[in-house]
């Protein structure tokens, strides 16, 4: 047990990760990790050891869940160690996104502790496994170089600092480490139940790598460090190119193409990774590499008006020489003068959500449409090109029916079929030529498409939300 205490303790020094001085809380699940987290914090020689307390939340997703508590909650009792504790009411779980809704329960409950506690640091139990794991799923699954550099040791967080002391233990020791100090855990669910990619590259996939080398995580731990160190060292001058380039506007971000196109091309690359991670995505969350992609492929196209939705509701914008990014309240509000001509065979990308697309009428690639696809035929001798796709404006009307056509106010369409407010702000309107709307894709459709969709019509639109 001393020796990993004293590990414990070097690691603390060379990264500085916190003193006595400091007032720590520690996010203790009840799984081994974090109970021997908690087993070792306690041993710290006093220069080593800072004011701790416990905080623990009850994700009521399990029967195990009450048991877990009630151990950490005994344990902390029996140890004298204040505990704090937060239950995430099954009422409260959302319907999709469990894993991403549960973690962000959680750490607002962290930061909210920092609050109260006046706590300076709050510490979880990531360890080396967790790191391979993380930096192996990301590169696989394409990140941002921030990303693949894996979990941090140390970042801001709330009033203080999150710190994964454990970053070079091995799951194994850490067992080890409960087993000698006969410190009480429970089998680590939280991740068994919650994240099933995880489980796969934990079950299948690591043992792999670990078998053609038992080494494997504390090489992906160096692998971690070397690019966290470079990507310290290169930060300043990513950071000045960014701040010469982007300007902040309210709640957007303005980029100049003009100084842009001046910048060499690896330097553009890193500042936009820079600033998708720094500004756009939650501090610890992943950014999809595909995302940056898309962001330099929008700057290279020819078309001089264009724009595309990005992850977290954001929106790129571009106009002639300026990139604006617009922020997911920004782009609420800005869906107001939204207009684009529908071209054959291409997807306007809606701001709001969704995309929309022109085509025509044969059926061809139906097959590859995922299943909430709505596809409308646009009857032949009616409507006039070009078609365009709109927000809605006042007094916006349809002719429904085809049998007895009747002129209908789209604002009393939402109204009478009671669609919620935000909904009716993200509507579109598909318009012809004329001027005529044709479609409220979701709502209602005009006299001028086809009842049915498997009708022989020459152009066909589909929208997917
Ligand atoms: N219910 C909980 N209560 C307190 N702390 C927790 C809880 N669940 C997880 N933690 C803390 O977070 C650490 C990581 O846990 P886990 O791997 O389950 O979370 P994760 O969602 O993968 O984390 P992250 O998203 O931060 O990488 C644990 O070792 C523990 O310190």
């Amino acid at each position: 047990m001393q020796e990993y205490i004293l590990r414990l303790c070097k690691e603390l020094e060379r990264q500085q990760l916190w003193d006595k001085e400091s007032r720590l809380l520690l996010a203790v699940s009840g799984g081994a990790d974090s109970m021997a987290l908690l087993g070792l914090v306690q041993q710290l020689p006093p220069e080593w050891q800072p004011q701790f307390a416990v905080v623990h939340v009850h994700h009521h997703l399990r029967e195990e869940s009450d048991e877990e508590f009630r151990m950490v909650q005994d344990y902390c009792q029996s140890q004298g160690i204040p505990f704090f504790a937060e239950h995430w009411e099954e009422e409260n779980h959302p319907k999709s996104n469990l894993e991403m809704a549960a973690r962000e329960f959680r750490y607002a409950f962290f930061a909210d502790m920092m609050e109260k506690w006046s706590a300076s640091h709050l510490a979880t139990a990531h360890h080396a496994d967790d790191q391979l794991e993380t930096i192996l799923m990301r590169l696989v699954r394409g990140s941002t170089l921030k990303g693949i550099s894996g979990i941090a040791m140390a970042r801001t967080f709330g009033r203080g600092h999150l710190v994964r002391p454990l970053l070079s233990f091995q799951k194994d020791e850490l067992y080890q480490i409960c087993e000698m100090a006969g410190i009480p855990y429970r089998e680590d669910s939280t991740n068994l139940e919650l994240t099933f990619t995880r489980n796969r590259y934990r079950n299948s996939i690591i043992p792999l790598l670990k078998a053609e080398n038992n080494q494997a995580s504390r090489h992906f731990g160096n692998f971690s460090e070397d690019l966290q160190d470079v990507l310290t060292v290169v930060q300043p001058i990513v950071a000045q190119s960014f701040r010469s380039l982007f300007n902040k506007v309210e709640a957007d971000w303005l980029l100049d193409l003009t100084g842009w196109q001046a910048c060499d091309d690896s330097l553009q690359r890193l500042v936009l990774s820079h600033f998708v991670t720094e500004q756009m995505i939650p501090a610890g969350q992943d950014f999809r590499r595909s995302q940056l992609t898309a962001i330099m492929d929008l700057i290279e196209n020819q078309s001089p008006q264009k724009q595309i939705s990005l992850a977290g509701g954001w929106q790129a914008r571009k106009r002639y020489d300026k990139l604006t990014f617009l922020s997911p309240d920004s782009v609420r509000i800005d869906f107001s003068d939204f207009s684009e001509v529908l071209e054959l065979n291409k997807w306007v990308t809606l701001p709001s959500h969704g995309r929309i697309g022109l085509f025509h009428g044969d059926n061809a690639f139906s097959k590859e449409l995922p299943m909430n696809a709505q596809i409308v035929g646009i009857k032949d001798e009616l409507a006039l090109m070009p078609f365009t796709v709109r927000s809605r404006r006042m007094g916006d009307k349809i002719v429904l029916n085809k049998d007895q056509p009747f002129t209908k106010k789209v604002s009393r369409l939402f109204v009478d079929k009671k669609i919620p407010d935000e909904e009716r702000r993200k509507a579109c309107i598909v318009t012809d030529g004329e001027g005529r709307i044709l479609w409220v894709p979701g709502y209602a459709q005009s006299v001028w498409l086809s009842e049915n969709d498997k009708e022989q019509t020459r152009y066909r639109l589909i929208y997917i939300k």
